[in-house]
């Protein structure tokens, strides 16, 4: 299996629990076109919404232990299909295979995860004066959506789909235009599974796709990844239609390193923390803050490893980073290297565009992992996003002065912390205004804990018991025993 033999089934939609054709060209990392699709209309979401809406209606009166049965299935076909969903997952996004069936593991947990609340999903009972009673019922929402970015493409599609189902909801997902292709499997996995026909609907498009399915007034609820803009306007639509939303956008976290930490590791956290997913990932610690004391010995330690990182095709082996999203996005991300020059900032390693001998991979969009130094809080690359292989090292002397620093940005999605004192590792986390925490360790994704933003990060979560709070709605019940006492 190479990138230039790899073949992708058509069509793209997904509705009524089968593929149909909708055509647009979709372009490969590599240059080349593998597959097409056509962006879903006003009349194909309409079609896809009352396809969940008819499913939802099947779905929403099995019992939890029934959908539990059906989601472990789907886990099970997942794990089942690991190498070739990963192969897809690849060939869509860029990232390399080994990372790929990291993210298939974790998508298939999060199945087996949410089935097992499923099954376990129950209301209290509450005993009121004179034998009377009331209840409380967690009853599902209906149509959900889900909306994703290019990052995670499979698992952004699990990580929503699966509590939606484990509640009883059917959904409608729109992948993001640059990787349309791996969300299919999972809606096939799903059919293959047992759920109804239309319960898990995959439509292909961009904004106005996007829009379309927002402002559908059957439409109950709008989950959300990407980026704060978007974001603003899903919650705009939403708001129009009182729809609850959940919003993981962007970040610029910090991660603070200690002079007593492990060396060792926290160069291997400052690497996880910036070059996963050619460093396109949204809870990365690209604002790496280095006490004085280690900030040299740290800082050769962290470009050696960086520069040995295998940088290639995807779906070979040993590559750990492949090509970026797209030229655009090169092309965005090497202007903030140029512009952080520019600022003062010095480029110990990468930061420039890298051309694989592999005469087939030339046209790719690769670059090398980038470490920057003489970063000062005010420079852009330490201020603004990037979605890009590229860290920036800044020093510190004293932890009041680094927390106040670390907080201060718009975003809040993520932190961490290197350091052996355990005191000072759960002070500083109490302080960090963000909403996934991390000490000793960065970027691990265990299903079980809830992930989201603070601030301009967004609100709600994915993962975790807490989730299923934002895909179901809470009924009270109150049953009188008595008589009715009027008050007229
Ligand atoms: N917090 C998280 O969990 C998380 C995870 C992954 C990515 N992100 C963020 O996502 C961004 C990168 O992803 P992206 O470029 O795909 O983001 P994006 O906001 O451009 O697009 C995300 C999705 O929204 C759709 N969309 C665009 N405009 C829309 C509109 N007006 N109405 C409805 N839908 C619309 C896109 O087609 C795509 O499917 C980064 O900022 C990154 O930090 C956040
Ligand atoms: O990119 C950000 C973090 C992340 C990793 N996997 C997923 C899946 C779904 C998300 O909403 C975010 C993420």
């Amino acid at each position: 299996m190479s990138t230039s033999t790899f073949v992708v089934s058509q069509p793209l939609n997904y509705r009524g629990g089968a593929r149909f054709e909708l055509k647009l060209m979709f372009p490969l990392f590599i240059g080349r076109v593998i597959a097409t699709f056509t962006c879903s209309g006003e009349k194909e979401v309409n079609l896809a919404v009352q396809n969940a809406k008819a499913a939802f209606k099947i779905w929403s009166q099995k019992s939890g232990m029934e959908r539990c049965r059906i989601l472990l299935e789907a886990a099970r076909i997942i794990r089942e299909r690991k190498d070739e969903i990963a192969t897809m997952e690849c060939i869509n996004n860029g990232k390399s295979i080994f990372e790929a069936r990291l993210d298939i593991d974790i998508s298939w947990q999060c199945l087996e995860y949410y089935a097992g609340l499923a099954a376990s999903m129950a209301g209290e009972h509450i005993q009121l004066p004179g034998g009377s009673f009331g209840y409380t019922r967690r009853e599902p929402l209906g149509v959900c959506v889900g909306i994703g970015a290019w990052n995670y493409p499979f698992q952004i599609a699990s990580w929503k789909s699966a509590p939606a189902l484990a509640c009883g909801n059917a959904m409608v997902f729109k992948p993001s235009p640059f990787t349309p292709v791996s969300a299919l499997l999972l809606a096939e996995i799903y059919t293959e599974a047992g759920v109804p026909p239309g319960l898990f609907n995959v439509v292909q498009g961009g904004a106005a796709t996007g829009q379309f399915l927002c402002q559908h007034p059957d439409v109950a609820k709008v989950s959300f990844t990407g980026s704060v803009p978007t974001g603003m306007k899903i919650m705009e639509m939403s708001a129009k239609g009182i729809k609850p939303v959940t919003l993981e956008l962007g970040g610029k976290s910090p991660l603070i390193i200690f002079s007593d930490c492990d060396m060792n590791n926290a160069v291997k956290g400052a690497l996880m923390a910036n070059f996963l997913t050619q460093g396109q990932v949204c809870c990365n610690g690209t604002r790496v803050f280095v006490q004085k004391e280690i900030l040299d010995k740290f800082t050769e330690e962290v470009v050696k490893q960086t520069q040995r990182i295998k940088i290639g095709d995807p779906l070979l082996e040993d590559t750990r980073m492949g090509p970026l999203i797209n030229r655009p996005h090169l092309e965005r991300v090497l202007g903030f290297v140029k512009v952080a020059k520019e600022q003062g900032a010095k480029v110990l390693c990468g930061g420039d565009m890298y051309v694989p001998e592999d005469p087939k991979l030339k046209d790719g969009y690769y670059m090398r992992p980038c470490i920057l130094t003489n970063c000062r809080d005010d420079m852009t690359c330490v201020k603004e996003e990037i979605f890009g292989p590229v860290m920036s090292i800044l020093s510190f002397d004293t932890e009041a002065e680094v927390l106040e620093r670390a907080n201060d940005t718009t975003f809040g999605l993520a932190a961490g912390v290197f350091t052996r004192d355990i005191q000072r590792a759960h002070r500083v986390v109490a302080e960090l205004q963000a909403g996934t925490c991390f000490i000793n360790n960065y970027n691990i994704s265990p299903v079980e804990l809830p992930f989201g933003g603070y601030k301009k990060s967004g609100f709600g979560r994915e993962n975790g018991r807490v989730t299923i709070e934002y895909y179901s709605q809470l009924k009270t019940v109150c049953v009188e025993m008595g008589d009715v006492e009027s008050a007229f």
